[in-house]
């Protein structure tokens, strides 16, 4: 396999120069602003630094409380990416680079845009799932929304003290299940903020857009309540109608007070989130990354190996190690997807083999919850599999079932053992092995281990960044199968074509966009997703998709005759400063 990655294929193209032009013009026109001095440098969105020009200097009251040096953006950013530099651990990066992002967010997203590769791990996945740990020993400043079980009689106070009015994507999340690390309370606050970062690098959503909010319902997490640094509410979590009723609450009073807004629910645990996307996908526009974004990535991954090796995804033959929120959404997609190639509902479950703590997923098993007990196998096609407990365990499946792919959603690190893939690559010469758990240390295995168990015949995806495995003298790249090639294009596409629904068929949509830009797909070789230097044009085709969707599927509001490429690269905000001009203050 090579690793030569030939660029997106632009089908944006067509309209590219005049929108270029014409968004130019938008940064050239000044902006207006009622800020000067001091507030004006603590105001992150609008602060620029040493870029301040000598003129607003002098018009906005930033005499003196300058260095002398008028700067570009780009020296701004050379001088923080030495900073960066200079720093020997991904924390202290990490801490780095949000003082940034709290203080001037156009250059850190300049900064950010700058080193995209060598970036995202450090303000993402990986280290975000230490920094959501450590969130409240390394708490610098205050950033989006904390509302608060003890606060639930102010909650349309709280949504008002927003320090940005105009918001079109919210991330959300309790804080319950981040990442494979559990239960963090108010620290699951990194998530959130991490994946807005990415909706404004990856998909060019105006950071003025964006509320990261976190529901402090207290945490069952031993360690955060043993904390003295701890900042959350010290109590257990709450549960039942009392967490009910103050999600409702919350929830309601966000389409109150942004009824434009797309949710984005994030690292609920497995006993919420799903009701929660059931109780509110037809009453907001919402979706859940974990289960659907996650889902809409790794279809469009296996399309593209599928598109890759001459097949199709009906073809192939599914094992899932963790039934879960991701595991169940993307068993439902494969499913879907599948059925849209041709096979009966009934066939296509037959294809899917679900593994959980107590094993496959059979007919009959007690205490399955409502999303799993459709993906459960037929006794009588697997009674002769069992083990001595009666259970079905992993290794029995890849002896049975003989699955050609492989998924890890489990959040249990080392389960892909040396035994489970070499018993599949007995079956099967060229196994889909996608170990999707983060972070990193929670990985089902390391693509290295797979590769070498295999011969290098195995394709490996993971949820977390790995370098690309060297193996007798071959390079293989591993795809980061990551929610986030996902999200910020759904997010551009809602924006985009103004809908007020975030549909299957849109997030069907966004699979096939993704797989279309895979550069295995594209070419036989190479990486199975595109790099990252490329994610914004993956981002803007997968908008196009999902808007065109939504017209489609009826839940977009886009004026009629607005062209779509049009609507996206107007929409699609680039971290440059524009000049201010003073309003009477
Ligand atoms: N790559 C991505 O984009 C992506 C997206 C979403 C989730 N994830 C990762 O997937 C993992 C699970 O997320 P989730 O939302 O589905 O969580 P979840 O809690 O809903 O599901 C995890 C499931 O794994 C099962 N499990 C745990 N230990 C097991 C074991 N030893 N054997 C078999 N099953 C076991 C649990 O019982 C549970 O049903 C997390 O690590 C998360 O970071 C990755
Ligand atoms: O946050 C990520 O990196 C992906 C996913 O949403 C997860 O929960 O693991
Ligand atoms: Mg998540």
């Amino acid at each position: 396999m090579s690793v030569t990655l030939r660029p997106v294929a632009d089908t944006l193209r067509g309209s590219k120069t005049t929108n270029k032009n014409m968004l130019m013009e938008d940064i050239k026109r000044p902006l207006y602003i009622p800020y000067a001095g001091p507030v004006l440098l603590e105001t992150s969105l609008l602060n620029k630094g040493s870029a301040f020009s000598e003129e607003e200097r002098v018009a906005f009251n930033l005499a003196g409380l300058l260095p002398e040096a008028i700067e570009t953006i780009e020296e701004q950013a050379e001088r923080a990416y030495l900073q960066f530099q200079s720093f020997s651990n991904d924390m202290d990066k990490h801490i780095y680079l949000r003082n940034i992002q709290d203080t001037n967010e156009t250059l850190f997203y300049r900064l950010v845009n700058n080193h995209i590769t060598e970036m995202m791990p450090i303000i993402y996945t990986p280290t975000v799932g230490q920094a959501c740990e450590q969130f409240s020993n390394i708490y610098r400043r205050a950033r989006g929304l904390m509302v608060s079980y003890p606060n639930r009689h102010r909650i349309d106070d709280i949504l008002n003290n927003a320090t940005r009015h105009n918001v079109r994507v919210i991330v959300i999340t309790d804080g319950e299940r981040i990442l494979g690390l559990g239960d963090q309370g108010i620290g699951g606050m990194g998530i959130p903020i991490g994946k807005l970062s990415l909706y404004t690098s990856c998909g060019g959503i105006s950071p003025a857009y964006t509320l990261p909010i976190v529901l402090d319902v207290g945490t069952d997490n031993p360690q955060r309540l043993n904390d003295p640094m701890y900042m959350g509410w010290r109590n257990k979590r709450i549960s039942g109608d009392e967490y009910n009723e103050f999600v409702d609450d919350v929830l309601s009073a966000v389409q109150r007070r942004w009824p434009n807004a797309l949710v984005q629910f994030e690292d609920f645990a497995q006993k919420n989130a799903m009701p929660l996307l059931e109780r509110y996908k037809d009453r907001l526009c919402c979706f859940n990354d974990d289960i659907q974004g996650t889902a809409a990535v790794t279809v469009g991954s296996l399309l593209a190996a599928c598109k890759a090796a001459g097949t199709q995804l009906k073809e192939q033959t599914i094992a899932f190690l963790g039934a879960g929120s991701a595991g169940c959404g993307i068993a439902e997609a494969i499913i879907a997807q599948m059925v849209s190639e041709g096979l009966e509902d009934h066939q296509a479950r037959e294809k899917v083999h679900m593994v959980d703590r107590w094993g496959l997923l059979q007919d009959g098993m007690q205490n399955l919850l409502p999303f799993q007990q459709k993906l459960t196998q037929c006794l009588e096609k697997t009674q002769s599999w069992c083990g001595d407990n009666g259970a079905v365990s992993l290794l029995e499946v890849m002896e049975h079932a003989k699955p050609t792919v492989l998924i890890g959603v489990s959040g249990a690190p080392g389960l892909f053992t040396e035994e489970v893939i070499k018993t599949m690559h007995k079956h099967y010469p060229r196994p889909i092995v996608f170990p999707l758990s983060n972070p990193t240390s929670r990985v089902e295995a390391i693509p290295e281990d797979i590769l070498r168990w295999t011969r290098g015949q195995a394709l490996v995806a993971t949820g977390s960044p790995f370098n690309p495995v060297e193996l007798e003298g071959e390079v293989f790249p591993i795809a980061q199968c990551n929610n986030s090639y996902i999200f910020p294009g759904i997010g551009l596409g809602v924006l985009a074509c103004n809908a007020d629904r975030v549909t299957d068929g849109m997030l069907m949509a966004s699979s096939r966009a993704l797989a279309e830009c895979s550069p295995l797909a594209i070419d036989g070789e190479g990486a199975l997703l595109p790099p990252l230097e490329q994610i914004q044009e993956v981002s803007k085709q997968i908008a196009f998709a999902v808007a065109r969707a939504a017209m489609t599927d009826g839940v977009a509001k886009m004026i009629k005759n607005v062209d779509l490429k049009d609507a996206i690269e107007r929409q699609f905000w680039q971290p440059e400063y524009r000049d201010y001009k003073r309003t009477s203050f």
